[in-house]
Formats: structure tokens, C-alpha cells, sequence
């Protein structure tokens, strides 16, 4: 129990406790349509640490100055006659994602698409494609479909009871309440979509900068110099999770993630707030921790991973050292002299900058 808090629940209505109410995190929570059902809990078996009192838990993207969707005149959505066509590529939906995937399948428009994938508990992704870094174009908002199209998994929003958990040595952490399938969509990473400048801006005032970067999530999938639409030119949106987002900003890096970040699109005009959607990659049980790859797809010399390889740990290793300042390194400590630390950290500082979802 948050002792700065805890003092509400005794004195609920009362407005002299209405800013306690306000900060504290159990209500903030409890006040999610969708606790009844799938409900986060805080737990802390450890020791006396509570969740930051400057954070905030929230349940959708906060947009920050500067940072606008699309106007409504640039919106468009399918007008597929039932649920099912959502999932072929005569899907207007879907169309973008013919072009990347395969452009010789656009000319048949029955040819099944990987989009989202289904409308129960375990509805997700569907497995080829959890090995690849495409995007997941959904239907929403605009679409003629119902809410129960099956091309509208993301947008549903988590089904799955999630617990924040003090672990032994990684400060907070998440595990799942219940088994997840490999595929299964598990929620989205939230936060404040801030622009490039306003990150560069966080960056410099937080008191240990690189730190700084492992909440932030730049919003580059789309990003291109050449792009026709100039939000797309860059540089591209940021995420930061770090005062205010949902449980996913408590989940912990690993080399062995069962989960991966996608990017996930509605509307095609709003690609450059795209959404970061974390799915599993392999059957997980009751009561795992929940990790992913903080650095999926980005090597040392800045390249993409294709196809990330959870077998290399040096790389893996080496990475977490330097984000968490940890003492495990695949790299003797002899090998490590100034000048390898200095250029080391810079290249690091610049590899993590890009932070991104599976680009
Ligand atoms: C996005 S937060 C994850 C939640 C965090 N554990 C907390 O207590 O708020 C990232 C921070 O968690 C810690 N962290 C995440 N993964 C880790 C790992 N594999 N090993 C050590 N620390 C880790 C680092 O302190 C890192 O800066």
C-alpha cells in the first residue's frame, strides 16, 4: 500500500482527499472499463518500494503540443459488406500491407491477409508473422465492419490480467495472470506522444539521459526523407512511457523475450502516431514474466536485425551492460579500455535513440 495515499480509502468522498484519490495508483486502475474483467494489480513482496508517486497509469495515448491526428477529410476505411472480408486483401485496410508483404498477391483480392486474427481470448497474430517486422494494418473507427470484425484485435484492447510485480533484482516487473498462446495480442506500449524535439528536450533534462531513452519509442515505422506525406519525412514522433502509460512500461528487457513490438495502424492517415503493440511469441505460461527485446532489430552499427536473433547474447549482453549498468558483459574487462567504453556508450546512446518497433 502506498502509505502518501492509502489514507483515501478510508475517507473516499471526501474532497480534502481529492488529489490523494487523484495520484493514487490502485484507483487510477480500478477506474479502467476494463478492470471488472481484466484487472492489473500491484504487488510487492519485497521490499518497501511503491510505484513512482510522479507516475500515472493511463489507457490510451495522451497527444502531446505540437502532435495532431489527421483531419477528419484525409480519413478512410474499408467498406467490406461483411466481417470476414476484413481479412483478404480487398480489405482497403489491408491494402498497404499487400504492397510490403508480397505486391504479386495484390492482384487477387482473396488471397488471406495477415492482419489481426480473430475475435475470441486468444485472438492475435497470426504465426509466420511473428518472426517478421511488418506492420499490422486493423480495421477501426472508419471501417463498415462491426466491433467484432476480426481484423480489429489490437483495437479491442487487452483481454489478458496483468500483474506488476517487484522482482528480485530488476525493480519492477510484469507477469501474466493467465497462459497465453503464441500469437496472442497482450496490449500496447502507452504513453505521451511528444515530438522529436520536445524527446531531445526530456533527454537533456533528465538526470541520467540514457536512462531516459528506454521509455522512449520513436514512431519511425512510416518515417521516410522521401515520404509524400510530410508528417512521414521526419524526424519521427516519439513515445515516452515514463510519467504516464499503462503496465507495459513495467516490463523488463530480454535477450529471450516472449514478446515482440509491433507496429499497428487504423486509420492510414494517422501513421505517424501508429500504435506500438506488444505480441507474444511463444506459448506463455501462468505466471511468467513478461520481457521483450528493448533493442529488437538494432545492431551496433545500426543496422536492422533481420529476423532477430535470440541466439546472439553477446550483442544481447553487451547492450544490457551499458543500458542498465549492469556487470554481466560478454567483453573481459581488460578488453575494455577508455576508449572503447567512450565510443562503446555513443554508439549506444545513438543505437538506442532509434529505439523502434520492429522497424
Ligand atoms: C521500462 S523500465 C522497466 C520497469 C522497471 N524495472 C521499473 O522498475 O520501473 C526499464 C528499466 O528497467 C530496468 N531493467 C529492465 N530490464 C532489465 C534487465 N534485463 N536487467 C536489468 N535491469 C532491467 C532498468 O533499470 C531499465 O532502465
Amino acid at each position: 500500500m502506498e502509505a502518501v495515499t492509502g489514507q483515501h480509502f478510508f475517507f473516499h468522498d471526501q474532497p480534502e482527499h481529492a488529489a490523494e484519490k487523484d495520484s493514487c495508483h490502485f484507483c487510477q486502475l480500478r477506474a479502467f472499463p476494463i478492470h471488472q474483467t481484466t484487472p492489473v494489480t500491484i504487488v510487492n513482496a519485497k521490499d518497501q518500494a511503491v510505484i513512482p508517486p510522479n507516475f500515472r497509469f493511463i489507457d490510451r495515448m495522451v497527444l502531446g503540443q505540437g502532435v495532431e491526428p489527421a483531419e477528419d477529410s484525409f480519413r478512410s476505411g474499408c467498406s467490406c459488406e461483411s466481417d470476414s472480408e476484413c481479412q483478404y486483401m480487398g480489405c482497403l485496410c489491408l491494402a498497404d500491407l499487400g504492397e510490403e508483404e508480397d505486391s504479386s498477391s495484390n492482384e487477387d483480392e482473396d488471397i488471406h491477409a495477415n492482419g489481426a486474427n480473430g475475435d475470441g481470448p486468444e485472438a492475435g497474430r497470426k504465426d509466420k508473422m511473428l518472426n517478421s517486422k511488418e506492420p499490422l494494418y486493423e480495421c477501426h473507427a472508419g471501417c463498415s465492419c462491426s466491433k467484432d470484425c476480426p481484423n480489429r484485435v489490437v483495437e479491442r484492447g487487452r483481454t489478458i490480467p496483468l500483474q506488476i510485480f517487484r522482482t528480485d533484482d530488476r525493480g519492477w516487473g510484469v507477469r501474466t495472470q493467465v497462459a497465453i498462446k503464441k500469437g496472442q495480442f497482450v496490449d500496447r506500449y502507452l504513453g505521451e506522444i511528444i515530438t522529436s524535439a520536445e524527446a531531445d528536450r526530456r533527454r537533456a533534462a533528465s538526470a541520467v539521459s540514457k536512462r531516459k531513452d528506454v521509455y522512449l519509442f520513436a514512431l519511425d515505422k512510416f518515417t521516410h526523407p522521401e515520404s509524400l506525406d510530410p508528417r512521414l519525412k521526419g524526424p519521427p514522433l516519439e513515445v515516452d512511457g515514463e510519467f504516464l502509460s499503462g503496465p507495459t512500461r513495467f516490463i523488463n528487457h530480454s535477450c529471450e523475450p516472449n514478446l515482440r513490438i509491433f507496429a499497428r495502424v487504423g486509420d492510414h492517415a494517422d501513421k505517424h502516431i501508429h500504435d506500438l503493440a506488444l505480441f507474444a511469441i511463444r506459448d506463455i505460461p501462468r505466471g511468467e514474466e513478461l520481457t521483450f527485446d528493448y533493442v529488437d532489430g538494432v545492431t551496433e552499427d545500426g543496422g536492422g536485425m533481420e529476423g532477430a536473433s535470440a541466439g546472439d547474447m553477446a550483442k544481447c549482453l553487451f547492450k544490457r551492460e551499458f543500458l542498465f549498468g549492469g556487470s554481466s558483459t560478454p567483453l573481459a574487462s581488460t578488453q575494455r579500455n577508455a576508449t572503447q567504453l567512450t565510443s562503446l556508450r555513443l554508439l549506444l546512446f545513438a543505437t538506442i535513440h532509434h529505439l523502434q518497433a520492429s522497424k
